[in-house]
């Protein structure tokens, strides 16, 4: 199959306020069509992603292009792409009809035919028969709505959205994270979604960047980093996580906390010092005589449908553990998991490095 051309793409981009580097050398591509998320905490760079995209802001280096064309110096308003703010940035004087009809008024269109596109929109976030309320009397969840309305109406070939669900209470963003996915897949646009919540971010997207201190540490579906973290930053802030230190002996055998475990990871040096990741779904609590580990109890809380465990091991390190059965507070009991539970990650090693090791023994494994 021919390969898309990106609709945006970033070739080392940089940005600076004085001597302080905010984003460092960032590469990222991203197709038409497509849901993206940047995920990462406060003060990662996401935002100023975001506006290197819409143009309120210019890089300090590097290129930025739009369907294969520079667009480091075009301004703001030729550029087509809209984005929804975090506070809706509704104008509070107009009515919902007249905040949706703002971009398709400027632009010039015939009233029936800005009649005609502000109607869509609504009847697409399902606010049709809100067009003549006063911002004021809408709910949070409703304000949102007018705002993703108002964004799409100026029909943008990528639609950024920064936190745009944050406001909103636990039940109304689960059902907005629902609906924001159906409105981008019904319109075929791409999406750029900022958050620093993994779940969300988990849930919605094609393709995730994680991003930390200005740089991209791991970019894939959510699928590949959440299953294949790359480093320790990445797997502690994608779901939960045991690390421990370890030592990778030849290939498919590690060892951590005094002891060799099977695994499916290979292509390091003998012996060579690597970081070990094990899930706490993926961790089980057995008999002392069936355990892989041997632990104590440390605590333990009932979540729904599994118990939450802190357990301690000989050597003091602390296993979180999602079981489906209880144990006692300071009983000692034996945890078991498989091979392929066992992630494996090298120091400092770079996402290309990494996917390059995997390609070679996925190819291994073939032969
Ligand atoms: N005008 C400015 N001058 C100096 N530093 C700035 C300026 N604007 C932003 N920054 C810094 O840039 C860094 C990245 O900010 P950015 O808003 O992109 O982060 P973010 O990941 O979107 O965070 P949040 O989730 O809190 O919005 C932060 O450390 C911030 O303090």
């Amino acid at each position: 199959m021919a390969e898309q051309t990106p609709i945006i793409e970033f070739k080392s981009v940089s940005l600076a306020y004085g001597d302080t580097e905010i984003l460092k050398g960032i590469d990222l591509s991203l197709e038409q069509g497509k849901f993206y998320t940047l995920l990462g905490p406060s003060g990662s760079g996401k935002t100023t992603i975001l506006n290197l995209i819409s143009g309120q802001l210019a890089a300090t280096s590097g290129d930025i292009l739009f369907e294969n064309k520079r667009i480091n110096d075009v301004p703001v308003e030729k550029r087509t792409v809209n984005t929804v703010f975090q506070d809706y940035a509704l104008f509070p004087n107009m009515n919902v009809f007249e905040n949706v009809a703002f971009g398709p008024s400027i632009k010039k269109m015939s009233k029936t035919d800005i009649e005609r596109q502000v109607h869509d929109m609504l009847k697409l976030v399902k606010l049709d028969q809100y067009a003549d309320r006063d911002i004021s009397e809408l709910s949070g969840g409703q304000r949102q709505r007018v705002a993703i309305a108002r964004a799409l109406a100026n029909d943008p070939k990528v639609l950024l959205l920064d936190e745009p669900l944050s406001a909103l209470d636990y039940k109304l963003r689960k059902d907005m994270q629902y609906e924001l996915r159906e409105i981008q897949q019904r319109l075929g646009i791409t999406f750029v979604f900022v958050t620093h919540d993994q779940e969300e971010a988990l849930a919605m997207s094609d393709w995730i960047f994680v991003m930390n201190d200005g740089v991209i540490q791991q970019n894939g579906t959510p699928e590949d980093i959440y299953d294949e973290p790359i480093n320790h930053f990445v797997a502690d802030f994608i779901g939960e996580s045991n690390i421990v230190d370890g030592i990778m002996k030849t290939d498919y055998v590690v060892h951590f906390v005094g002891k060799d475990f099977e695994n499916v990871d290979a292509g390091m040096r003998p012996n060579e010092r690597v970081e070990v990741v094990l899930r706490p779904e993926d961790l089980d609590l057995t008999t002392i005589e069936n355990g892989k580990l041997i632990v104590t109890i440390d605590d333990q809380s009932f979540r729904g449908d599994y118990y939450e465990i802190t357990a301690i091991d000989d050597d003091g390190n602390e296993w979180q553990v999602q079981a489906t059965n209880s144990a006692q507070v300071g009983e000692r009991v034996g945890l078991t998991f498989d091979p392929e539970d066992i992630h494996i990650m090298r120091f400092n090693e770079s996402e290309d490095d990494f996917d390059a090791r995997l390609e070679s023994y996925e190819d291994d494994d073939e032969e």
